[in-house]
C-alpha cells in the first residue's frame, strides 16, 4: 500500500513523450491527486490545474497527470507541491506555466482547528507572470467545462 501512496519518489521525468506542434495555451484541468502532509502524516487532496504556452513541442497529455503523481505521491506540502510541478515544465523550456492547486487537508478538517476551509496556491512562470496573461489563463482555468 505504501508504495503505491509514495510511489511519486520513484518516478523520473514524467514530459518525456512530447510531440512538435504549436498551440497557444494548453491547460489540463482538474487533474484529481492525493497526497500526504509531511507534518501529520494525513491526506490532503484536491485538484491540480496546469497551464502552458508551448514553444514549438507539446507534452503528451497523460504525462501531466503522471507528473502531478509524481509530486504528490508522497510527504508534501502544497506549495513545494505547486512549485515543483511548475518548476518541471518550465525546464522544459516553454513560454510561460501557471499552476493552481486546490485542496482539502484532513490535518485541519478532523483534528487541530477543525475547519473546513480549503487552501489554493498558484505558481506563475514566463509569459503568466505579466498581469494580462495572468488573468486571462486564471479566466480559462475558472471557465466551466461544457459538455463534451
Ligand atoms: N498533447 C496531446 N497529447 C495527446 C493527445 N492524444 C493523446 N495524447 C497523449 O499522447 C501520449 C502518447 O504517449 P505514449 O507514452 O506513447 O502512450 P501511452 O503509453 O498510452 O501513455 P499513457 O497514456 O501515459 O499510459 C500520451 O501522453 C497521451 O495522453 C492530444 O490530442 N494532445
Amino acid at each position: 500500500m505504501y508504495s503505491e501512496i509514495f510511489g511519486g519518489y520513484d518516478s523520473n521525468s514524467e514530459l518525456s513523450v512530447q510531440f512538435s506542434e504549436d498551440s497557444d495555451t494548453v491547460i489540463a484541468k482538474g487533474i484529481q491527486f492525493y497526497s500526504m502532509c509531511e507534518h501529520h502524516m494525513l491526506p490532503f487532496f484536491g485538484k491540480v490545474h496546469i497551464a502552458y504556452s508551448p514553444n514549438g513541442r507539446v507534452f503528451g497529455i497523460s504525462k501531466m497527470v503522471r507528473l502531478v503523481e509524481k509530486y504528490s505521491k508522497r510527504l508534501q506540502i502544497q506549495e513545494r507541491m505547486t512549485r515543483s510541478i511548475a518548476n518541471e515544465m518550465q525546464a522544459q523550456g516553454v513560454r510561460g506555466v501557471a499552476v493552481l492547486v486546490e485542496a482539502e487537508h484532513l490535518c485541519m478538517k478532523m483534528r487541530g482547528v477543525r475547519n473546513d476551509a480549503r487552501m489554493a496556491t498558484s505558481v506563475f512562470r514566463g509569459i503568466y507572470e505579466s498581469r494580462e496573461e495572468k488573468e486571462a489563463v486564471v479566466a480559462m482555468i475558472r471557465r466551466p467545462a461544457e459538455d463534451i
